[in-house]
């Protein structure tokens, strides 16, 4: 028996527009991302992929973003779950910061070690700064030792694990096409834990917003094809460029 799991990055947010770091800043989809979110539901119909549960963090642009493509695939009745631990990377200090400023100020290697190595954190955030959700109602039942200040990428698959264990993996194995509308970095921790992706190689993969990606997955829950499918596979392939050069244009 075949498992089907299906992982949609939400689509652009305003800040995704605008170019700053959000992590774990609650922004808005843009018009466009409203767009993008229903096309990846229009994929799962033409598709025939049709999800049976959702999971999402608890941020409105993945929470937005499952809504609409459901609604698109006339499943927007199906039972939802929710997590932090789905939740963007923490990008600490860098939150709010614009990309290509922050790569003119600290330079392509620093730059890049804070977005896409595996163990460096950017520098935590006040818990009293603007951008903080610390004390935010959302996150009451996490215990502060467990509330990021940062992370790096590392961080993201220990938080992420013990959910995608107990919630993800017990409905794929309960038979239920599952949803998974998450964030680039989130989603990049699953895809790095599902095809055994190398610390160092995991850097060069960027995930596009609103593309849904489909893996079957065996018993064991390993990937029958390794890398998934997107539905769109060449619109993914540039809107994955676009995001590797995020801070450039
Ligand atoms: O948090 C963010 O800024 C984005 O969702 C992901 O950004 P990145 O591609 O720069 O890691």
């Amino acid at each position: 028996m075949s498992h089907t799991l299906i992982l949609l990055r939400h689509g652009e947010s305003d800040w995704n527009a605008k170019n700053l770091f959000t992590g774990w800043v609650d922004v808005p989809l843009t018009e466009k991302g409203r767009g993008e979110a229903a096309r990846g539901g229009e994929l799962l119909v033409e598709s025939g992929v049709l999800p049976d549960v959702v999971h999402t963090s608890l941020l409105r642009r993945a929470i937005s973003t499952a809504h609409l493509a459901l609604d698109a695939a006339d499943r927007h009745w199906i039972p939802v779950r929710r997590s932090w631990r789905l939740n963007e990377r923490h990008y600490g200090a860098l939150q709010g910061k614009d990309k290509k400023q922050t790569l003119e100020e600290y330079g392509e290697e620093q730059f890049m070690l804070w977005r896409r190595s595996f163990d460096t954190p950017p520098p935590p955030l006040d818990d009293d700064a603007e951008f903080s959700q610390v004390g935010h109602p959302a996150y009451a039942d996490v215990p502060d030792a467990d509330l990021p200040r940062t992370e790096c990428l590392k961080d993201v698959i220990a938080r992420l694990l013990p959910y995608w264990e107990s919630e993800v993996a017990a409905d794929l194995r309960a038979g239920r096409t599952t949803l998974v509308a998450a964030h680039g970095n989130s989603l990049r921790a699953i895809v790095k834990h599902l095809d055994d992706i190398g610390d160092d190689e995991i850097a060069g993969l960027n995930i596009p917003t609103g593309m849904p990606l489909v893996y079957e997955l065996d018993d064991d829950l390993r990937p029958i094809e390794k890398g998934g499918r997107y539905l769109d596979p060449q619109a993914a392939a540039e809107a994955a460029a676009a995001v590797a050069n995020q801070g450039r244009g």
